[in-house]
């Protein structure tokens, strides 16, 4: 069963419907004792990186969060701002970040062509395989919306990158921690397939 964190930020319904679409059950909680039942995790997030950190803090779900995804290895996916999160900080606040994926998140560049933020469709080129991104087949798309960008420290974590005036990771992994930029609920055939992989990664 997938848990769904809600921690005010973001729209939880969204990704439990795509994760029905895709033939997957779900909870939402809200609480320590729910995450502490997870046996996958799934960290949404729309809105800005210090809003959430506090949220997570002030709300005690971060404890119940680090044993899961550090002590227990449970598999957990990071969505927009949840990937940010995953990462040491973000340029967009001055907050340290849950430092589970040695990353960290800088601002797009904006330009005449080239608005931020980054909102609309985008391709996405494979970097390594993975279960969670082998069967997207080719000419993958999904769908963005953020104003900041993700930049892994090591390669070997960047799973999927895609380019917006530059390049940065769209999809990162280190071990049972996972990572979307874009939206796999607002993202079609291609984001069903994204989560219902998620959903099957071995654990
Ligand atoms: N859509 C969002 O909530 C964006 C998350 C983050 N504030 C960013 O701009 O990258």
């Amino acid at each position: 069963m997938i848990t769904i964190v809600d921690y005010g930020m973001g729209n939880m319904g969204s990704v439990r419907n795509m994760l029905l679409r895709a033939g997957v059950d779900s909870v939402v909680t809200s609480s320590a004792e729910g995450i502490k039942q997870a046996t996958r995790i799934i960290l949404p997030g729309v809105g800005a990186f210090d809003a959430a950190m506090r949220r997570l803090e002030q709300s005690g779900l971060r404890d119940a969060l680090d044993e899961k995804a550090l002590t227990e290895k449970v598999p957990v996916l990071g969505i927009c701002l949840g990937m940010q999160l995953l990462c040491n900080g973000s340029e967009e606040g001055t907050l340290k970040g849950l430092g589970w994926i040695d990353a960290k998140a800088t601002r797009l560049t904006h330009t005449e062509e080239l608005k931020v933020p980054h909102m609309g469709w985008n391709v996405v080129r494979p970097v390594r395989p993975s279960p969670l991104v082998d069967n997207l087949g080719e000419e993958a798309r999904f769908y963005f919306v953020h104003s900041y960008a993700v930049h892994v420290a090591d390669p070997a974590s960047s799973l999927l990158k895609c380019t917006y005036g530059i390049e940065f990771d769209a999809a990162i992994n280190r071990g049972n921690i996972y990572g979307a930029q874009f939206h796999p609920e607002k993202s079609h055939r291609f984001g069903m397939a994204f989560l219902k992989a998620f959903a099957d990664i071995p654990c």
